[in-house]
């Protein structure tokens, strides 16, 4: 789907609806901590997945894996991903193997504009590393797994995408700034940005 705000989707006080924006990418990308900001700066009402899951279920996403395995975690995924794909100008972080199903990437390409954040391996890495909530990267090389997720999901994040944007070594503010100048509702932005 384009980016633009649909016409063909008034709401009651006549304005156009903004299309939700879906944030997909690797763990550590920056999904999170970008989807938060450029919410604020569009005036959008932000929701990380994740989070909405943890809050659903009253436990981490390690905690999920944990007593219902991955499969588990991912029928969850799939539900919360249908309920919140729905919500007109949203901006939603997703997990980074949201991609993973067919049905998923439907839900994403059909009902928003997909943004790909993308980022090198050592950069994830180095993003990721200290922190144990992943359950993903459980595993006796954590890099290498990266470099494997990374493999299989490539395409997939591709397939589904409007937008893909590098967020190389560049710092938050400079993706922001890059991502707002791609999306075309730019204009709505209310909040101006400081360095
Ligand atoms: N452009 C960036 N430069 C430096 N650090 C960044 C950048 N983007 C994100 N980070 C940092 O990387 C870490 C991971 O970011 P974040 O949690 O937003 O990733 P995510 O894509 O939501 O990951 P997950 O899929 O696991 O939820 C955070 O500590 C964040 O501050
Ligand atoms: O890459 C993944 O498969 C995951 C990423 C996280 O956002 C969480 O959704 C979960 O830890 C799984
Ligand atoms: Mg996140």
């Amino acid at each position: 789907m384009e980016c633009a705000t649909d016409p063909t989707r008034t709401p009651p006080e006549g304005r156009a609806a903004a299309r939700p924006i879906f944030l997909v990418g690797m763990m550590g990308v920056g999904k999170t901590t970008i989807g938060r900001q450029l919410a604020a700066a569009l005036g959008r009402e932000f929701i990380d997945l994740d989070q909405a899951i943890e809050a659903r279920c009253g436990v981490r996403i390690a905690t999920i894996f944990d007593i219902e395995g991955e499969a588990g975690f991912r029928r969850r995924e799939t539900a919360a991903l249908d309920e919140y794909t729905r919500r007109p100008g949203l901006v939603l972080a997703t997990g980074g193997g949201a991609v993973l199903s067919e049905a998923n990437r439907r839900m994403l390409s059909e009902r928003g504009c997909v943004v790909y954040l993308r980022a090198g391996v050592d950069e994830l890495y180095r993003r990721v590393a200290r922190d144990r909530g992943r359950p993903m990267l459980r595993a006796e090389d954590p890099r290498q797994r990266i470099v494997d997720l990374l493999a299989l999901r490539e395409p997939l994040y591709e397939s589904v995408a409007d937008v893909t944007l590098d967020t190389g070594d560049q710092p938050i503010i400079q993706v922001l700034r890059n991502l707002l100048a791609l999306l075309p509702d730019r204009a709505a932005a209310q909040a101006p940005l400081t360095e």
